[in-house]
């Protein structure tokens, strides 16, 4: 079922154009990531979304609010760079944020308990929060986010800032939070967004450039990349691969021969079948995906 329609949102800001005519909707249930470079307008849409900026233009639709809902009740919101009071224990502050959105004190005590649990931070609900980890702090920035049980959770590049461990923590969270809720976060990094979500949405410059499962981008720009070592006349072989039918681009660099091709397979078929004919002195043959990131630069570079 479809919990949210964006159509032709546009966004200005003095005469800067963040976000051009976009249109996309979310079913609920999934995850859902936001990606592109510094800049594309990921903050921009989320803000939108989230009712803390006026869209220019266009419409966003939540399809479970009734008519004169307040639409903060729908949505939790963690902002890239939240801010907490770091006097405050990790306790105090849920709890806190529990009255802000109208529970009384006994259920906000409750939710905060709760919450505490489930993000994974009981242990530390006592310390004051300047004394958590930024993992820690990312966590509790997300309790904070569904302290109301909201249908849509939306996360600005909530791991950007973490070390590896961190990093780590927060992803796991989100695998587990999105049994129970539709989240939609934003990143610049391809591989958390495979690893966490369900569907992407990748944007350049304001505008939606691809949108679907990874599956479906790595089908339609994940190369392959060989690299081969002759004992000789590199420039001789390259000038050979560079006629195959199954060669996208190739370039010598110290010492190698780097080939890329859409079809790996095809690729490699045609190079070791001359290789066999006309007996090449190869000495190394290594054949790669291109990674993740190779392919949000192509996407994005388009
Ligand atoms: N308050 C503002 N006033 C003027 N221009 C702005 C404002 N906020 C954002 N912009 C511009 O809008 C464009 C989109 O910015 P936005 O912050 O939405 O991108 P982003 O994808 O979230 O980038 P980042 O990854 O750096 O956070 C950029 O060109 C930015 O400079």
């Amino acid at each position: 079922m479809t919990i949210l329609k964006v159509t032709n949102l546009s966004k200005e800001y003095d005469g800067v154009s963040a976000v051009k005519n976009i249109s996309f909707e979310f079913t609920s249930g999934k995850c859902i990531s936001l990606i592109g470079p510094n800049g594309a307008g990921k903050t921009t849409i989320l803000r939108t979304l989230a009712g803390l900026l006026k869209p220019s233009s266009g419409k966003v639709t939540f399809t479970e609010m009734k008519q004169q809902a307040d639409i903060r009740l729908l949505i939790g919101y963690l902002p890239q760079h939240p801010v907490f009071y770091s006097w405050m224990t990790g306790k105090e502050f849920l709890v806190y944020s529990a009255q802000l959105a109208f529970l009384t004190k006994e259920e906000a005590n409750k939710r905060a308990e709760y919450l505490l649990e489930r993000v994974g931070i009981a242990e530390a609900k006592n310390k004051r929060i300047g004394k958590y980890s930024g993992g820690m702090k990312q966590r509790l920035g997300i309790a904070q986010a569904i302290i109301h049980k909201p249908k849509l959770l939306m996360l600005d590049e909530p791991v950007s800032s973490l070390d590896p461990i961190g990093r780590r923590e927060v992803l796991i969270l989100m695998e587990e939070l999105k049994k129970e809720m539709t989240i939609l976060f934003s990143t610049h990094i391809l591989s958390d967004a495979d690893e966490v979500s369900d569907e992407l949405l990748l944007l350049r410059d304001g505008e939606i450039v691809e949108a679907g499962t990874m599956d479906k981008l790595r089908r339609k720009y994940q190369t392959a990349k060989i690299e081969l070592v002759f004992q000789n006349n590199l420039e001789y072989y390259k000038d050979k691969i560079d006629t195959m039918p199954a060669i996208t681009s190739t370039n010598i660099e110290r010492g190698k021969l780097h080939v890329t091709a859409a079809d790996i397979t095809q690729a490699r078929k045609e190079i070791l079948q001359a290789a066999a004919v006309e007996n090449w002195p190869i000495t190394d043959f290594t054949l790669n995906r291109a990674s993740l990131e190779d392919m949000f630069m192509k996407v994005v570079n388009n």
